[in-house]
């Protein structure tokens, strides 16, 4: 690694209110999104290199595309163009936020290497242009880049920044495989078929669960509009939720998307009980203990 190397760490997500209007004619859905960046984190290193490059470390690593597709390439790329020069990055991505998870690591991967190359190339883009081209890579990657705790209205993109009291201790069960996020948005709107549906709101208690810092509070008001979705698609992920549910997690829910599953526990010791329970329970292929709120896409080296 050069000197000239920029890393960036940046945190997994989870959604502790995820309520979905009805379809937009532009195929996204307005959204209610409660936001919560977890101390889960993928680190981006952007390096100076002939041409645009990039490579990928960990445990799902032979799941995440390497080419153009890739959020990282698509955000370096972003960036150069407006500022008119070459993507000429090597980037590499230290993965450990599980891929298609509902945990937004693609959307961690676009604002880390973003914010990398910023600096890298010292464009002096100011914090709202950088939203911006987060905004345009993908609805959760301006999320991504301010993490904490933020309400994503729009079709999520449109952050408010909201105040947590304390800290939240969950745990995360890894599915088997991936889901695809318009698919299960695909399976949301037909399990609804021809139903009204009200435009999405923030709930004020699991607003003001999250000021308060309580867990009890906000175990009783999370909701997840994709998760009769996410358990359509995959049926298992019933069994999981029970699991976790048997071992005292306060609360149980899908992630987002899915299919990782969420759950919040009482206190750090707690958390690690149910985490127990969970890996004896066979229903998952992984389980992580991640607290949050924590910052978002920060340079650390
Ligand atoms: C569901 C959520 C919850 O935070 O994330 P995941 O759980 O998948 O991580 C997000 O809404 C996912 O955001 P993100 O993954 O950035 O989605 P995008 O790339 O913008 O859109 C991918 C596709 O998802 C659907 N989509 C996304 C956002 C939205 N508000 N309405 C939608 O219908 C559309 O089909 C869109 O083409
Ligand atoms: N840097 C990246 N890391 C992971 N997946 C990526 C990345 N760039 C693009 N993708 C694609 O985005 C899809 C969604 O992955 P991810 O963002 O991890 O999940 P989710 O949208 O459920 O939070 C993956 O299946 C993969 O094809």
């Amino acid at each position: 690694m050069t000197a000239e190397s920029v890393t960036v760490r940046v945190p997994a997500k989870v959604n502790v209110q995820l309520a979905v209007g009805g379809p937009r004619p532009d195929g996204f859905h307005d959204l209610a999104n409660v936001f919560l960046a977890v101390g889960l984190y993928d680190e981006v290193t952007v390096t100076p290199a002939e041409s645009l490059r990039i490579t990928c470390s960990g445990p799902d690593a032979d799941q995440v595309p390497l080419d153009a597709s890739n959020l990282a390439a698509r955000a370096a790329l972003a960036l150069a163009a407006r500022y008119g020069r070459a993507a000429d990055v090597h980037i590499h991505i230290a993965k450990d936020i599980p891929v298609a998870g509902g945990m937004a690591g693609g959307s961690a991967d676009g604002a880390g290497a973003l914010l990398a190359c910023d600096a890298l190339w010292g464009t002096g883009a100011s914090r709202e242009e950088l939203l911006e081209i987060c905004a345009e890579l993908g609805s959760d990657v301006p999320f991504s880049l301010v993490g904490g705790a933020a309400l994503g209205r729009g079709r999520g993109e449109l952050l408010t920044p909201l105040e947590t009291g304390g800290t939240f201790d969950w745990v995360f069960a890894v599915a088997d495989g991936g889901l695809s996020t318009p698919a299960v948005y695909r399976e949301c709107d037909r399990l609804r078929g021809e139903a009204e549906i009200p435009a999405p709101e923030a709930s004020e208690a699991l607003l003001d669960a999250l000021r308060a810092g309580d867990p009890a509070a906000l175990a009783a008001a999370v909701s997840n509009d994709l998760q009769p979705a996410a358990i359509s698609l995959r049926p298992s992920l019933e069994a999981t939720l029970a699991a976790g549910t048997e071992a005292g997690a306060l609360a149980a829910m899908v992630s987002g998307s899915g299919p990782t599953t969420a759950f919040l526990a009482g206190s750090a010791g707690e958390a690690e009980k149910v985490a127990d329970a969970l890996r004896a329970s066979g229903t998952c292929r992984a389980v992580r203990v991640a607290a949050g709120a924590v910052a978002g896409a920060t340079v650390v080296g």
